[in-house]
């Protein structure tokens, strides 16, 4: 496993298939530091590619999930060449740059649950917002902070809130930043459960992460990868995209074991993928 700075990645159950990402700056709230970026990227890569890994739960470490951009980095945005067109194409890579370390959550092909405590702030909410599932304990509250920093929200939350709470919730917690509790999140449709602490947080989480882990990991992938293609298409490119996705990955291994299965009255086994 790769040595992380402001990551911590690890099994808390081997052979479970389920892996955990920690946000691991508890000291600073996890605010996401220029570090961050390149070492999150590399860590869904290499899950992706371990075939060990299952599911990715994604958590902050200490009391909160993230607190958002590292405020004290925020400086570092303002590279002036002593061009104005030039300073704003290097401006503009650094943001895509930064980007694509949130899109490696859905790049991944494995389903990234985020398990949500404490604040979930500003490029906490780009976070999440990435991820396939969401979960949060009661003492979790939300808010998309950009808007008080002086910034548009650039690393995912407006084009990722609004199919997930509706366009119109999405652009009332954008344009108000307004601190918003896990109950409220919840009836947002932005988490799918609120858990009455951390301990049953970290417990439920476990227990559906592990569900997960034991199914079908062709049939597992496919889903995360057919719903995402889905909601970026219309429904004819996506049905059209899911017949040639089973096209060629319907009939497998997977489909033989979760028949005979049934059919004997016992769990599947499905080998890794
Ligand atoms: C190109 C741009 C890309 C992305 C842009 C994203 C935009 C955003 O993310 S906007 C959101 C920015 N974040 C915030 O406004 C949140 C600020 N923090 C807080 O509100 C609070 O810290 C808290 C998360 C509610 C937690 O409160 P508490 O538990 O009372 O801790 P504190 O005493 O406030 O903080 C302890 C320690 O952490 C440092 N810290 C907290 N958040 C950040 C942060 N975002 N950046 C840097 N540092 C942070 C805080 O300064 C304290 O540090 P000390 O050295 O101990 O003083």
């Amino acid at each position: 496993m790769e040595n992380y700075k402001t990551l911590q990645v690890f099994q808390k159950f081997p052979s479970s298939g389920v892996f955990h990402i920690n946000l691991n700056r508890p000291s600073q709230r996890n605010a996401l530091s220029r570090d961050f970026f390149p070492e999150f990227s590399i860590a869904f890569q290499s899950l992706d590619q371990n075939p060990n890994a299952s599911v990715i739960v994604l958590s902050g470490t200490g009391d909160h999930f993230c607190s958002g951009i590292d405020i004290k980095t925020l400086n570092s945005f303002a590279n002036d060449t002593g061009d104005r067109g030039r300073s704003g194409e290097r401006l503009r890579r650094d943001i895509k740059y930064l980007q694509e370390a949130i899109t490696a959550i859905e790049r991944c092909r494995k389903p990234v649950i985020a398990a949500i405590k404490g604040a979930c702030i500003g490029g906490g909410i780009d976070i999440v917002t990435a991820c396939d599932i969401r979960y949060c304990s009661k003492d979790a509250f939300f808010s998309v902070k950009e808007v008080d920093m002086g910034l548009t929200a650039d690393l995912g939350t407006l084009q990722r809130l609004p199919g997930i709470v509706g366009f119109g919730n999405a652009m009332e917690l954008a344009l108000t930043g307004r601190r918003f509790s896990g109950q409220e999140a919840k009836e947002l449709g932005l988490v799918s459960r609120v858990f009455g602490s951390k301990e049953e947080l970290d417990e439920g989480v476990k227990i559906i992460a592990e569900g997960i882990a034991a199914k079908s990991p062709l049939a597992v992938t496919g889903t995360k990868a057919v719903l995402l293609r889905s909601r970026d298409s219309s429904v004819e490119q996506g049905l059209d995209y899911v017949a040639t996705w089973n096209s060629s990955m319907l009939v497998s291994d997977d489909l033989m074991e979760a028949v005979s299965a049934h059919l004997q009255k016992r769990k599947p086994t499905f080998s890794k993928l």
